[in-house]
């Protein structure tokens, strides 16, 4: 099986067709197309109210698509199912561990609810922690963690009941640089590993590597997609930052011209 993600054989986890999403009048994501690549780290950029957490939530199954859909191996999910589900690891925005419960009182709550009896949680929390360093820690209150610590925490909780597909919704938001390294790394690590699927919504270009699909949504359009290096090579860029600050800028025109569309082709998708 090929190697790169864009041509056409090589499997996507999702593929988004179509989907539209509107709040009110305003029009959060516009007739988008996407494919989530399994085993891949799949990075979706885009600045403040590019339309990331809406396309995020959809895949949650917490909003439902109201035109076009998305397909789950190549099943229409009108619905997210059981299947879906139990395959979905989920890191949101903002931190749904409980700070008064210990980091085992957190996990062992989780494991519960995904029907886990009480040995089966215990070694699949130690080997989670231990993979992320924190097995000395799960005595601790979440509250007495730093941050980069939580976020671990979280990232053990979702890949609990071993999903194949993990979602993180700016999982790195108020951490510091080297802390977001070793998270990105850990889970690239895991991509390549285990052929985890990673979907990691962003909107920090120094988290991407040059072999991540890339798609850089703005203002619910997907503008470019593609390996990342090939993006940034196509659009003549210096890097993902002059991309986006170029589709942010003020005086940049709502729709520039095409060149490249076709999806899948091993080349990049593009609409500047
Ligand atoms: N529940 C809502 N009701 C009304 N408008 C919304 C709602 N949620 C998002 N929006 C609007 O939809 C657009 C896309 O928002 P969304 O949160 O999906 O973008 P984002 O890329 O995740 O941005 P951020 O990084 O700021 O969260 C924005 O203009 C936002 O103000």
């Amino acid at each position: 099986m090929t190697t790169d993600p864009f041509s056409a054989d090589y499997p996507a986890l999702i593929s988004i067709r179509n989907l539209s999403h509107n709040y009110g009048k305003l029009q959060a994501l516009k007739t988008l197309d996407y494919d989530i690549f399994t085993g891949q780290f799949n990075a979706l950029l885009g600045a403040n109210g590019a339309g990331k957490s809406t396309l995020f939530n959809l895949l949650a199954g917490l909003l439902r698509p109201q035109q076009g859909q998305f397909d789950y191996l190549n099943q229409p999910m009108t619905s997210p199912g059981a299947d879906y589900l139990a395959n979905l690891g989920i890191v949101f925005q903002q931190s749904t561990l409980d700070p008064d419960l210990t980091v085992g009182q957190n996990l062992h709550y989780h494991a519960s609810l995904h029907g886990f009896s009480r040995k089966q949680a215990r070694s699949r929390i130690e080997e989670e922690l231990e993979r992320l360093n924190l097995q000395d820690r799960i005595k601790d209150t979440v509250r007495s963690l730093n941050g980069g610590h939580k976020r671990r925490v979280e990232i053990a909780r979702a890949l609990l009941h071993q999903p194949g597909f993990l979602m993180l919704d700016e999982a790195t938001v108020g951490l510091d640089l080297s802390t977001r390294k070793q998270l990105t790394q850990y889970l690239h690590q895991r991509c390549k590993q285990e052929g985890l699927t990673v979907l990691w919504t962003t909107h920090l270009i120094e988290e991407i590597e040059a072999s991540d699909p890339v798609m850089v949504l703005h203002k619910g359009t997907a503008r470019f997609s593609g390996i990342s290096h090939q993006v940034i090579q196509d659009a003549g860029v210096a890097d993902l930052t002059d991309l986006i600050e170029q589709l942010t800028a003020s005086h940049a025109p709502e729709t520039i011209t095409g060149s490249e569309t076709a999806n899948n082709s091993g080349k990049t998708n593009q609409s500047i």
